[in-house]
């Protein structure tokens, strides 16, 4: 198979979708990869990387999709890019379809095969290809925590771990799944004072088992929730109910029972925020202020470390690429259901039934998709 990697587009995006060790791989099994000209640089991978793996260096993005069977990306096509997909093209990306219906009705119209990675599943009842980007954003998140509670940042001036004869900072992890046994992992080894909450005892039972010494954990209650925020100098929010819109776990009048200055990171601002408050920024301007209290809310925090990032996607990503290329998608997707749950779009139908809710739009499964 052909398989192709585009430079993403998306602004201030600096992952690539195969690293060299990946490309290395796919022509190990037989396959050609093509990589656009300086498609890896923002992660730190030259065109000489790729080429010593065995992958041609392609000069334009056109090409790429012109020549392709098969895209590897990071983000969801953007408009141009969708004008260049083609019926019996294969898309392998993010996609995040339901809030974004004019994305959808593009793939629809492109006849293309999309595979979503954050739909892919696992027999734990994980999303091995949302996983890698979580742990890296709940690992960024008390890192900027501390930023933004720096006084120039508007913060109320709390380091994290104290100082010998001064308390440390506390923080509040809202949501103990992946971003936040992450986050809440790294802010206790800074040496805060770390409570996790949560709605799902067995995941309360398990932080305990496993991080009972390095930080706390409480029921997620409405109750709970704001008395451990009032206390908090950093709040992280890290709640996901898959497929819906986040809750809105903090008001906008809660936010004057909070303290002057505490810091609030949104982790969940991809699916819509879990703060009333919260509203999408970027990393050229991350914070902005509400009734005196900071707000951290980047949709794309994995992009800052986009070396890590990207090394870390691709390790995930890597077999159900392979097994795409070696076998198509349709025998690939028949003999893997948790690659099949990956499915979104085929040859202009939608397989994704939470999309289609979201969207109005009718589905087919991923079953008839495979009959078609
Ligand atoms: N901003 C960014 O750059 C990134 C954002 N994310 C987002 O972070 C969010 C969390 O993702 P994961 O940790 O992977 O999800 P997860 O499914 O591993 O964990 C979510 C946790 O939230 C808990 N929860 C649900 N409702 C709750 C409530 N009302 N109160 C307290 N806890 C509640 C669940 O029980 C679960 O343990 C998602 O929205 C994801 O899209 C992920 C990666 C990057
Ligand atoms: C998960 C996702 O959309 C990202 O890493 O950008
Ligand atoms: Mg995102």
């Amino acid at each position: 198979m052909k398989i192709g990697c585009p430079k993403e587009i998306k602004p201030q995006e600096f992952r690539v979708g195969m690293t060299p060790d990946a490309a290395r791989e796919a022509v190990a099994h037989g396959h050609k990869v093509m990589i656009e000209k300086g498609a890896g640089l923002g992660a730190g991978f030259s065109d000489a990387d790729y080429k010593a793996a065995g992958a041609k260096i392609v000069a334009t993005a056109e090409e790429v999709f012109e020549k392709a069977d098969m895209i590897v990306k990071v983000k969801e096509p953007q408009a141009v890019e969708r004008k260049r997909l083609r019926e019996g093209q294969l898309l392998f990306t993010y996609l995040h379809l339901a809030p974004d219906s004019a994305q959808t009705k593009d793939l629809l119209k492109s006849g293309a095969t999309c595979i979503a990675y954050e739909t892919v599943t696992d027999d734990r009842g994980g999303l091995p290809l949302l996983a890698p980007m979580s742990e890296v954003a709940g690992r960024l998140a008390p890192q900027v925590g501390a930023w933004t509670l720096q006084k120039a940042n508007g913060g109320r001036g709390v380091l994290l771990g104290g100082v010998p004869g001064v308390l440390p900072a506390k923080v509040l992890v809202i949501g103990g799944g992946v971003v936040g046994t992450h986050a809440a992992k790294i802010a206790a080894g800074m040496g805060a004072d770390v409570t996790v909450i949560d709605r799902s005892i067995n995941r309360l039972r398990y932080l305990d088992d496993v991080f009972g010494g390095a930080f706390k954990n409480a029921y997620a209650s409405a109750g709970n929730t704001i008395a451990l925020a009032r206390e908090a100098d950093l709040i992280i929010g890290a709640v996901l109910i898959p497929g819906a819109a986040a809750p809105k776990l903090i008001s906008r009048a809660q936010l004057k029972e909070l303290k002057p200055g505490a810091a609030l990171v949104d982790v969940a601002i991809d699916q819509g925020g879990c703060f009333e408050t919260s509203k999408a920024t970027t990393h050229q301007d991350p914070i902005y202020e509400v009734d005196g209290i900071m707000h951290y809310c980047v949709a794309n925090m994995p992009g800052a470390v986009a070396r890590t990032s990207t090394q870390a996607l691709s390790n995930a990503t890597m077999p159900f690429m392979l097994a795409l290329a070696d076998k198509g998608w349709k025998k690939a997707c028949a003999e893997d259901k948790h690659l099949l749950a990956g499915l979104n779009v085929h040859a202009g139908h939608l397989t994704y039934a939470a999309v289609g809710v979201a969207l109005g739009l009718p589905t087919i499964t991923g079953a008839e998709a495979l009959k078609l």
